[in-house]
């Protein structure tokens, strides 16, 4: 039989490449709404009623009233939202965490997709934190390089306009005040002591990200090397499907494209500097691990799939 999946948002840019990555699939039967009625909570209740499980891809606040109405069907939800990742009752959306974490996902009802920026500060600091090399106190720093479809359908009308002003051909600097929505997950996520530093920047060019975080080793637990970091980034993702750790300090041309995953669902974590000062880099699609994709994948690890095929998992 197959699995009937509701996209709730899916005219949006993370809805939109959901349904683009399911409507093919023999396993799933996408369940529709009219375009008239997308926003008629009736209509959505029907929706939610048919569904086994719906995919949420809309602001927060209209992600709390689907979940609300959500409450009196059997559905299965995964929220691409900020509404509910840290919220009780739901398990964060990152299977690389831990096999627990995989677990918890496999056997939830209500999973909550991580954010963009988030998804690659938590990939590179949740695994040292949890291999005893970064300390929870360490003065986390990050910066965030993001293609504008991060932004949604608002912010791609900007870039993609007729009218689009001069300082849209230019990177630019966000999240000023120190307050991003992401790093309340980092911090619960990473079990840091603090907030880190978080600096995002949105650039000319439709979609990937590149998050580099920087690490002082003589401020890590027993000063280790560059390599030392390399290695527990590598033994933390051996064999995962999804998360590939680079050789150390491979970086081709001297130069790290911000858009060298865009299309792709997975990500990729680059160690490169010396045995005084490291950058760990995180390289994704926003809509691909960054949403979509990862959305994708839950769904899949949801269903007891492959969760990069989505086909049945063979002993
Ligand atoms: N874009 C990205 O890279 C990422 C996005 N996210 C998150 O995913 C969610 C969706 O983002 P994104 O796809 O970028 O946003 P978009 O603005 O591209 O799409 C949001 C969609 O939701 C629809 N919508 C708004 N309110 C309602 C409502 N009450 N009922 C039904 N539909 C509604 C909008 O309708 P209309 O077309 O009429 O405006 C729009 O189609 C957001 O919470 C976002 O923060 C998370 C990670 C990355
Ligand atoms: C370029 C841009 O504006 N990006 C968005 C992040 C998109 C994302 O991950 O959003 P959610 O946390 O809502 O899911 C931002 O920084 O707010």
């Amino acid at each position: 039989m197959k699995t009937k999946v509701f996209i709730h948002g899916h005219e949006g840019t993370t809805g939109l490449r959901i349904h683009e990555r399911l409507k093919s699939r023999q396993d799933i039967e996408l369940v529709p709404i009219a375009d008239e009625l997308r926003k008629e909570p009736e209509a959505i209740a029907e929706c939610m009623k048919k569904a086994d499980l719906a995919f949420l891809c809309l602001p927060d606040g209209a992600a709390k009233e689907a979940v609300a109405i959500a409450a009196d069907c059997q559905v299965r939800l995964i929220d691409t939202s900020t509404a509910h990742r840290t919220a009780d009752g739901w398990t964060y959306g990152f299977p690389e965490l831990s096999p627990a974490q995989y677990q918890a996902i496999a056997e939830s009802d209500r999973v909550a997709n991580p954010g963009c920026h988030a998804s690659g500060v938590i990939a590179v600091v949740q695994p040292l934190v949890q291999a005893g090399i970064l300390p929870d106190d360490y003065p986390v720093s990050a910066v965030s390089l993001t293609g504008y479809s991060g932004g949604g359908k608002k912010m791609i009308a900007q870039y993609e306009g007729e009218d689009k002003g001069e300082e849209l051909f230019s990177p630019r600097q966000y999240g000023l005040t120190q307050q991003h929505k992401h790093l309340k997950e980092i911090v619960a996520v990473c079990g840091l002591a603090q907030e880190p530093i978080f600096s995002p920047i949105v650039d000319d060019y439709y979609s990937g990200m590149e998050v580099m975080v920087p690490l002082f080793t003589h401020l890590l637990k027993g000063t280790p090397s560059a390599q030392d970091v390399w290695q527990a980034l590598a033994a933390h993702y051996e064999g995962s499907p999804i998360v590939r750790v680079l050789p150390f300090g491979e970086d081709k041309s001297g130069f790290v494209a911000a858009n060298a995953m865009s299309g792709y669902d997975d990500m990729e974590i680059l160690v490169t500097g010396n045995d005084q000062r490291v950058v760990v880099t995180a390289l994704f699609d926003n809509l691909g691990k960054g949403a979509s994709g990862a959305a994708i994948q839950n769904m899949n690890i949801m269903l007891g799939l492959d969760p990069t095929t989505g086909l049945q998992i063979t002993k």
